[in-house]
């Protein structure tokens, strides 16, 4: 049950007193270094870990996406994950321009089987972890900050001589106090500074600090202010990297890690689309997709969304949400009218004008861009307006309603998916345009021929009906003026035509045209119909014929 005090429960952590804090206003200007951790962190928070098979496909695709460290195993944890590293090793799996990362306890037998695995590896970095939170070092640990540190120490000291012991492989050490974010910040950099001193990062042997939020626990700009005052008080060379790991527990980390890199750190470690223990890892993909669509290169290809989603999928047996940003099924789909008609009127915009720049309403990254296509940009349900079916039959049918269809079409579809209480399908809203409109394949009055003389205005022209063919004589000033005074002399009606459009279908020699029309019967309400023929002059024709079709209930329950 919820506290109706919860402060008798929860304390809030603390912040740091940070007046000269910079970060606010610097902005992101490139793409940090990226190292994936789905086979490590990603890995551990599964039920079912993954096995060697599906860690050798994971990490090839990785490669393939563009990542260059990979953390790729805890070997001292299972043989299936020492293994992992022996094959990628032995087998000459790792792109010379690939770094692979094994992670370990600062525990001396735990480091002594990690060193172990990577015999003969041509890069490596060694990452050692331990907690360093007062609830960590006091009910986990047992220990003083002394002892804390003297444990770190003593991991980094056993690393470096090995590392001496083995210079065919080109070694960075990585140093991860863990949960520095709920960290005195003094003890982290005392810490930190004690690894540093032990390890003397050089171009040789590189050394990155990470500094994770293992449980995100404050607001974003916190750990932004702790990853600042961190490289202010550390000697950062350029062979030492400051690193972050952002979990997500708040909901936060995408824009943890974002504040934090405007905050100076050069290098994230993640998960494609967030996998990692509890809440998960930074999301990965939102971090590179948030750089993308500013126009900043993320040095990581998603333009294969799908294959992406896929991969995790398989490789988790976890869903990928359909509102995953830049990813999920929906997330570049409007069900809402008024979202519908602003992304139509702006993909409008962008054809009529020579723009470059990506500036299309609701939708802050071209779907194209990761593969997906602009059928799913626009689905109609009972909460859609217009422009919806619109642009449906615009995509998928090449037609261009005017807005008079437009606005009655929605209507049909409203009262279809009122009737239905779901989503209409493209499908379906094809069909029911083709049956509101006579739009079939064989119309029930069929224009057979005509003859039209500009000159006179005579239009003669046969129609065939269920009797055979009909004859019919008209005259008037244009085709469709003399095509309504046929009609209404054979239909002995007054017929007027309201709304005339047309257009072509298609853009070689054979495309075809189709013809908009709103009649009017005996001074009755508006009757829409449409017609695709060969040419527009057929088509203009048809469509009035439809429409008289439409009006007589006897004729129109016939198709
Ligand atoms: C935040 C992170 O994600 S960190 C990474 C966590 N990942 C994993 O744990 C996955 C793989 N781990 C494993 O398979 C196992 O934990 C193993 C095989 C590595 C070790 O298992 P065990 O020997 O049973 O130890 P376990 O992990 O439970 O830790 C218990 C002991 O290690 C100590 N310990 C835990 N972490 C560390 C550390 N980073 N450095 C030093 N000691 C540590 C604990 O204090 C405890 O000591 P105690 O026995 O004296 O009380
Ligand atoms: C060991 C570290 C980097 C970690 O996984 C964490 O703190 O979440």
């Amino acid at each position: 049950m919820m506290h109706t005090h919860p402060e008798h429960k929860y304390a809030p952590y603390p912040v740091l007193e940070r007046p000269q804090r910079r970060w606010p206003n610097q902005v992101l200007s490139q793409a940090p270094r990226w190292c994936s951790t789905d086979l490590r962190d990603g890995n551990q928070a599964l039920a079912q870990p993954m096995d060697g098979a599906s860690k050798a496909e994971y990490f090839q695709y990785l490669v393939e996406i563009g990542f260059k460290e990979i953390e790729v195993a805890f070997p001292a944890a299972s043989s299936t994950d020492y293994d992992f590293v022996r094959y990628l090793i032995e087998g000459q799996h790792i792109p010379d321009d690939v770094s692979i990362q094994v992670i370990t306890q600062a525990r001396p037998e735990l480091i002594e089987r990690t060193l172990q695995s990577l015999l003969g590896a041509k890069q490596a970095i060694v990452h050692v972890y331990n907690a360093t939170a007062p609830v960590f070092r006091e009910q986990v640990f047992g220990m003083d900050k002394h002892e804390v540190i003297a444990l770190a120490v003593a991991a980094v000291t056993q690393i470096k001589t090995w590392c001496d012991a083995h210079p065919e492989t080109q070694w960075t050490l990585q140093y991860s106090p863990e949960t520095f974010c709920m960290t005195e910040l003094d003890f982290s950099i005392a810490i930190c500074q004690a690894v540093q001193e032990v390890w003397q990062a050089s171009a040789a042997r590189p050394l990155i600090l990470n500094l994770p939020a293992t449980v995100e626990v404050n607001t974003p700009n916190v750990y932004a202010d702790q990853i600042e005052a961190m490289i202010d008080a550390l000697a950062i060379d350029a062979h030492t990297t400051i690193s972050l790991h952002p979990h997500n527990d708040r909901g936060t980390g995408v824009a943890a890690a974002e504040l934090a890199m405007l905050a100076g750190a050069t290098r994230v470690e993640g998960c494609l689309f967030g996998n990692g223990e509890r809440t998960g890892n930074v999301d990965l993909v939102t971090l590179a997709l948030n750089l993308y669509s500013q126009g900043i290169h993320p040095q990581l290809d998603f333009s294969n969304m799908r294959k992406a989603v896929a991969m995790a999928e398989k490789m988790t047996a976890l869903p990928v949400h359909p509102r995953h940003p830049y990813a999920g099924e929906l997330v570049f789909t409007a069900f809402s009218g008024s979202h519908q008609d602003a992304i139509k009127k702006g993909f409008a915009w962008r054809e009529m004008r020579p723009v470059n720049l990506w500036q299309v309403p609701y939708l802050p990254l071209d779907p194209q861009d990761v593969g997906a296509t602009y059928e799913a940009v626009i689905r109609v349900n009972s909460q859609s307006g217009k422009s919806g079916a619109a642009w449906i039959l615009q995509q998928n049918h090449g037609l261009i309603l005017p807005a008079y269809v437009q606005k009655h079409f929605s209507q049909c579809v409203q009262a279809h998916t009122e009737q239905h209480g779901q989503e209409i399908s493209i499908a379906a809203i094809w069909q029911l345009f083709r049956q509101q409109y006579g739009l079939h394949a064989v119309p029930t009055w069929r224009v057979q021929d005509y003859v039209y003389d500009a000159e006179s205005g005579v239009l003669q022209a046969r129609v065939h009906t269920e009797h055979g063919l009909e004859s019919l004589v008209g005259k008037g000033k244009g085709m469709i003026a003399a095509w309504v005074h046929a009609l209404s002399t054979w239909r002995e009606q007054d017929v007027s035509v309201l709304h005339y459009d047309e257009h072509s279908l298609g853009q070689n020699t054979h495309s075809q045209a189709v013809a908009y029309v709103g009649c009017q019967f005996d001074g009755g309400a508006p009757v829409y119909a449409v017609a695709i023929e060969q040419d527009a002059s057929k088509a203009a024709l048809q469509a009035v014929l439809n429409a008289v079709v439409l009006q007589a209930p006897a004729l129109k329950a016939a198709v």
